[in-house]
C-alpha cells in the first residue's frame, strides 16, 4: 500500500554537536534528506529508496570527522506516513523497520533505534525546534506557535494564556526549559497533511465511482486517468470506497478557486464541539494567541505560489489563487519547466487547502494572518520537528537556566586581570616586614 507520499527525512547530527561560541546554541547539521516517494515506499521500491538511504550515510560518513563516527548517535523518527502504515499494516511497517534498521547498522555511527514518533511528539518538538532556534526559550521571550504541513499530518502547537490543560488534558505537553514553565497546546490532524486531505477530498467527489472526476482544485485543461484502488488505498478514505466503481477515472481540472474552496472544505467537520472552543473534527483549540511560524509544506507551496508576504491582505492573496487555479495548464507547465509535474498540478489545490485549514480549521482572521510567517530555515537550521527531536533525545536542552555570568566574557577577563594585580600589590606590600631595613639612616654627630 502506499500510505501516503511523504518523504524521509534523515537528518545526521555531529557528535558532540558544535556549539555556537557565541550564542552556545547547537548548530543543525542537515547532510541530506531522503528523497522518496515515501518512507513506506521501502515495501514497494526497497532498491530505490534504499539507494538513496545509502547515498546520504555515505554523505554522513564524509562530512563526520572519521573519529567521531563512533561516538555520532543515529536516531531514526518515523511521521505520519509510516503511523499510517502501520495501522493498516503492521507487518508491512515492521518490515520497513527491519530494512531501514539493518542498512543503518553497517555504518559505523553509533545507532540509537527507530520509533514512530506520535502526532503529539512530532507538534511539540516543532515546536520546541522553532523556539530554540530563535532563542526564545533560553531568554525566556514570548513563544512563537509552530504549524506543521506534512504530507500525512498536520500539526498546530502553541502556548496560549487560555490553556492550563484542564480542558482535554490530551492536547497538553508540559516542559521545564531554562528554568521556565512551558504548558504547551498541540493538536496533530491524522489525514490531514497535504497528500492525504487531497485523497479525503477527491474520496469526498467521486464517492459514487463515476468515470469522470471533475475537480475545480486542478487547472483547466489538465486531464489524467487515475485509478481507484489507488486513490482509496490509505486508511484515511478506505472505508468510503465506492462498491461498483470502475478501474480507473478521469481526472479533469476545472480550475475555479471559489468551487475548490467548498470541495476543501468538506475534509473539515465543524459540526460538534464539546469544548469551549474547537477548531474542528470536535478537537479543543484555545484562544490563538503571539506570533507562529508556519513550516514543512507550509512553506514549499507559499513560497511557489509567491505568497509567503502575510503583509499582504488575505483577501488579495484568495485573489492571487484565484487566478492561479484558473490558468490553463498548458501555461503553468510551460512557466515552470523545472518543476516536478506532481508538485505543479497539485499547488492550486495546496495552496487553497492552507489557507482554508488555517483560517476555517484554525480560525485565522485578516488581521491574525499577519502574525504568520512561513519560513523554512531560521538562522541557517531547518524548521521542523528533527531537531527538537534530537535535543531531546540528547538532553541538551536543560530544565534549570545555567548560571548566567553576570558580566559578558571580556568583561570577566578585565576584572580578574584587575584583581590578579591588586593580589599582587597586596601580597607584596604584607612582605614588608620583611623587607631589608635601610642602613642609610642619618647618623647625629
Ligand atoms: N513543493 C514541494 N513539496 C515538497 C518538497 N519536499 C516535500 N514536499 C511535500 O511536502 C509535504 C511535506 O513533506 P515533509 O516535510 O517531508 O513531511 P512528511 O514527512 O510527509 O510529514 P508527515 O505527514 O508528518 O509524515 C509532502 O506532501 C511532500 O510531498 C519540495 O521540495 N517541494
Amino acid at each position: 500500500m502506499d500510505a501516503g507520499s511523504s518523504h524521509t527525512a534523515l537528518y545526521i547530527y555531529e557528535w558532540p554537536a558544535e556549539k555556537d561560541n557565541n550564542t552556545g546554541r547547537v548548530e543543525q547539521t542537515h547532510l541530506c534528506k531522503v528523497k522518496g516517494p515515501g518512507i513506506s515506499s521501502y515495501a514497494s521500491a526497497p532498491v530505490k529508496a534504499g539507494e538513496s538511504l545509502r547515498l546520504c550515510m555515505e554523505e554522513a560518513k564524509q562530512w563526520v570527522p572519521g573519529k567521531r563516527h563512533h561516538q555520532t548517535p543515529l536516531y531514526l523518527g518515523a511521521t505520519a506516513g509510516m503511523r499510517l502504515l502501520n495501522m493498516a499494516n503492521s507487518s508491512a511497517s515492521d518490515k520497513v523497520f527491519q530494512a531501514v534498521e539493518g542498512a543503518l547498522q553497517k555504518f559505523p555511527f553509533s545507532y540509537q533505534g527507530a520509533k514512530i514518533i506520535s502526532g503529539q511528539d512530532e507538534g511539540a518538538f516543532g515546536w520546541i525546534t522553532v523556539n530554540y532556534l530563535d532563542e526564545r526559550l533560553k531568554q525566556g521571550l514570548e513563544t512563537r506557535g509552530a504549524l506543521d504541513l506534512g504530507g500525512a499530518s498536520t500539526q498546530i502547537s502553541f502556548v496560549s494564556d487560555n490553556y492550563d490543560g484542564s480542558e482535554s488534558p490530551s492536547n497538553s505537553v508540559t516542559f521545564r526549559l531554562y528554568g521556565n514553565d512551558y504548558n504547551l497546546y498541540t493538536h496533530s490532524f491524522l489525514c490531514y497533511g497535504k497528500d492525504q486531505s487531497l485523497r479525503m477530498m477527491q474520496a469526498h467527489q467521486s464517492q459514487a465511482g463515476p468515470a469522470t472526476v471533475l475537480d475545480p482544485c486542478f487547472h483547466p485543461g489538465y486531464t489524467a486517468t487515475k485509478n481507484y484502488s489507488v486513490l482509496y488505498d490509505s486508511p484515511c478514505v478506505s472505508d468510503r470506497k465506492p462498491k461498483d466503481a470502475p478501474d480507473t477515472f478521469t481526472h479533469i481540472g476545472i480550475g475555479d478557486f471559489l468551487q475548490c474552496q467548498a470541495a476543501v472544505k468538506s475534509v473539515f467537520n465543524f459540526t460538534s464541539c464539546k469544548y469551549s472552543r474547537c477548531s474542528f473534527n470536535g478537537v479543543l483549540q484555545p484562544l490563538l494567541q503571539g506570533p507562529y511560524g508556519a513550516f514543512s509544506a507550509y512553506y514549499f507551496v507559499m513560497n511557489f505560489l509567491n505568497l509567503t508576504d502575510t503583509s499582504v491582505p488575505l483577501e488579495d492573496v484568495k485573489e492571487k489563487l484565484k487566478r492561479y487555479c484558473a490558468t490553463n495548464w498548458d501555461q503553468i507547465m510551460q512557466q515552470h519547466p523545472e518543476v516536478k509535474l506532481k508538485y505543479l498540478a497539485e499547488y492550486c489545490f495546496s495552496g487553497t487547502y492552507i489557507l482554508t485549514l488555517l483560517t476555517e480549521g484554525y480560525n485565522f482572521t485578516s488581521e491574525s494572518y499577519s502574525d504568520i510567517k512561513f519560513i523554512k530555515k531560521i538562522k541557517g537550521s531547518d524548521a521542523g520537528w528533527t531537531l527538537g527531536y534530537m535535543l531531546n533525545l540528547t538532553n541538551m536542552i536543560p530544565a534549570e537556566a545555567p548560571d548566567t555570568p553576570l558580566l559578558p566574557h571580556p568583561g570577566y577577563v578585565s576584572v580578574v586581570s584587575v584583581i590578579a594585580v591588586l593580589l599582587f600589590i597586596l601580597f607584596i606590600v604584607s612582605l614588608r616586614p620583611l623587607w631589608p631595613r635601610c642602613s642609610k639612616q642619618p647618623q647625629i654627630v
